[in-house]
């Protein structure tokens, strides 16, 4: 973390909590958190899609410091593509974040590179900020190839873009083998791998690098986030499990009052 890029917690529910789950879990967050919390760290929920309207009619009827997203968008703009959902149709909604490409659409929906690609381009072109998720699996790592394969993730996904557009990407480092396993990565691996991505980012389009926010996730706790948000390149979590708790997450998002952890 630095004090130049805003740090950002995400809540990635995944595929749980129905729109009135999603609007009481909404509520208690706001409940929990100061404005003064909501300000100093960005917090974002991404829940299913169809608890968006649900969400974003909470979160402007109360006035809420609360962003919110989607966890996936369409790859092309309309169309006969049953079953898509299009980048601006979650503009609409009032998204100001979309997950792409994460290891669980990489893994269980075959997305590839070219496919993430085109995602990254949809949000950007609907003015969505993707959450770019990247990150290696257990052998990757053993290999010892998890930087190169990280940095080869990105670099797929941001290829041609300005660095204007670049500068509204996040992106988040996920190791696979860390997402739902209770087993994170240490503030010294995500740091390794988060250092490596800001530095092919520099290589590529300069400056801008430090100013793209880059997340850690994989069983991000509010016993864990504060060391992990201590290193220098990371700006924030994507957190699963976790967020799916009110308190526990608001607990994360507090990470700054966290005591000498
Ligand atoms: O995949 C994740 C967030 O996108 C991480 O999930 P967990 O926090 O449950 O490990």
């Amino acid at each position: 973390m630095t004090e130049t890029r805003k740090p950002l917690i995400a809540g990635n529910w995944k595929m749980n909590l129905n729109h009135l789950e999603a609007i009481a879990l909404v509520q208690k967050l706001a409940f929990s958190l100061t404005r003064e919390q909501l300000e100093a760290v960005e917090t974002v929920v991404l829940p299913p899609f169809v608890d968006i309207r649900s969400v974003q009619t909470l979160v402007d009827g109360d006035k809420l410091v609360i962003g919110f997203g989607a966890q996936d968008l369409s790859a092309h703009p309309s169309g006969a593509y049953t079953g898509e959902i299009a980048g601006s149709m979650l503009a609409k909604l009032g998204c100001s974040y979309v997950a792409v490409g994460h290891s669980e659409r990489r893994q269980y929906h075959e997305e590839g590179d070219e496919l993430v690609a085109a995602k990254v381009r949809q949000a950007l072109n609907n003015g969505i900020s993707p959450i770019l998720c990247v990150g290696e699996a257990l052998d990757v790592r053993e290999a010892g190839d998890h930087i190169a394969h990280s940095v080869s993730q990105l670099i797929a996904a941001v290829d041609g873009l300005t660095e204007e557009e670049l500068a509204k990407v996040v992106v988040a480092y996920e190791p696979v083998w860390a997402i739902g396993t209770g087993r994170t990565a240490s503030a010294e691996d995500a740091q390794e791998v988060i250092g490596a991505l800001r530095q092919a980012l520099g290589e590529k389009f300069g400056a801008v690098a430090e100013r793209v926010r880059i997340l850690y996730g994989g069983s991000v706790k509010s016993s864990n986030v504060a060391q992990i948000m201590a290193k220098p390149d990371i700006d924030g979590a994507l957190v699963g499990g976790a967020s799916l708790d009110a308190e526990e997450f608001a607990k994360i998002v507090r990470f700054p009052e966290h005591a000498g952890a």
